[in-house]
């Protein structure tokens, strides 16, 4: 199991026939039998040869009443959960997915003993600057060590519960600080700013996942100030998802972008610059190459690493509703924080034409 074009079919025909076969988009379920050398420790006692019934599934909880019906009579041994180290982009949406898959586990959902080993494979390593293990870790830390969950609390509200627990971890600060690390090196080595902007344009990002967001609202947000910065981020990210061909399922989400651009700009602000007053939107980038550092951005505001953080002010279901994705909408929880300038506007003024966002206000 596994997001989609992670690699799944692709190993089951190799593991199956030893061949490196074409592969198109799996609908449902296929299922091979597959005779599988594996190397076992000589101590072991074990043969090195076993015959392994491999279920490969195209998509994941979406298809769950189908590999319920191919299941049923089954006795599974194992979950082979499936990542492509190549897709920066939908790091978040694999442990997820996974997450999904925990409960039905131990469920009646699924006929699956809740102890059965899961083995997360990363997939795909022989491309080049593919995520390290450090990266993937980091996203599903604490995960696993939940998943008999499902077998202590069947219940609907009850299973919820562990869900909630599970992403606590993920923003725990360990995770947290060992992801802002490796944003920290990623920045050192990453392309400049302009060149970044001019692939964004060009459909051509080295990635699309939360970092490649952040750095392209921070660069914009300094190079063309709040109003026309948000709306270049807006039809950049919106153009980049309906063209490049490369986000596969998603849309373009107006809630979780203006969330950013406003968390991105708060940090901006938090470092005394005035992205509407500075020099630099009007004389160029290279101006003050300092202020384009954003592992020293990083550093200042720790928080946006924090994927998560959206969860702090709005729920999920608010934030996963077709009308946040369409349109921007006040969050449910807490209103977002204003931006207050140390610099030119007096401290706790708000600056309500260009950034001020409170639940009654929202600037788009
Ligand atoms: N470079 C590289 N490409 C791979 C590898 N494994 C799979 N691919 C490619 O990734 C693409 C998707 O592979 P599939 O095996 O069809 O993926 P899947 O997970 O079965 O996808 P769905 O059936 O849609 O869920 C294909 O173009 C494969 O050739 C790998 O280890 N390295
Ligand atoms: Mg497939």
């Amino acid at each position: 199991m596994g997001l989609d074009a992670s690699g799944k079919s692709t190993m089951l025909h190799k593991l199956a026939s030893s061949e490196v076969v074409t592969t198109i988009p799996t609908i449902g379920l296929s299922i091979e039998t597959a005779s599988i050398q594996i190397p076992a420790p000589a101590e072991s006692g074990r043969k090195q040869k076993f015959a392994a019934r491999v279920t490969d599934t195209g998509g994941c909880s979406k298809i769950f009443h189908l590999v319920r019906r191919v299941m049923l009579d089954d006795t599974i041994s194992g979950v082979i959960w499936v990542i492509d180290a190549k897709d920066r982009d939908r790091l978040v949406e694999s442990p997820e997915e996974l997450r999904i898959l925990l409960p039905k586990l131990g469920s009646k959902e699924l006929d699956i003993a809740p102890s059965i080993p899961i083995l997360i494979l990363v997939n795909k390593i022989d491309l080049p600057d593919r995520l390290s293990l450090g990266e993937i870790c980091a996203e599903f830390d604490g995960l696993l060590e939940s998943r008999h969950f499902a077998h202590l609390k069947p219940t609907t509200s009850e299973v919820n519960k562990p869900v909630e627990k599970m992403l606590t971890d993920m923003r725990s600060p360990e995770v947290l600080s060992r992801k802002l690390e490796e944003w920290l090196s990623r920045a050192e080595k990453d392309v400049p700013a302009e060149e970044l902007v001019q692939r964004l344009y060009a459909l051509a990002l080295p990635s699309w996942d939360h970092y490649t967001h952040l750095r392209l609202a921070y660069i914009l947000l300094l190079k063309y100030g709040r109003r026309q910065g948000k709306d270049k981020i807006f039809e950049g990210f919106k153009q980049y998802i309906d063209k490049s061909g490369k986000i596969h399922g998603k849309s373009f989400h107006m809630t979780m972008t203006y969330f950013w651009v406003q968390m991105v700009h708060l940090g901006i602000a938090s470092m005394g610059v005035d992205v509407d007053s500075h020099t630099l939107k009007a004389e160029g980038m290279e101006e003050d190459p300092r202020l384009y550092d954003f592992g020293r951005f990083l550093m200042v505001n720790q928080y946006l690493v924090d994927g998560q953080l959206w969860a702090d002010y709005y729920s999920k279901d608010l934030l996963m509703s077709s009308e946040a994705k369409k349109g921007v909408v006040f969050p449910d929880i807490k209103g977002l924080p204003d931006v207050l300038y140390s610099t030119g506007a007096k401290p706790g003024t708000k600056k309500s034409d260009t950034a001020s966002v409170s639940t009654k206000t929202a600037l788009v």
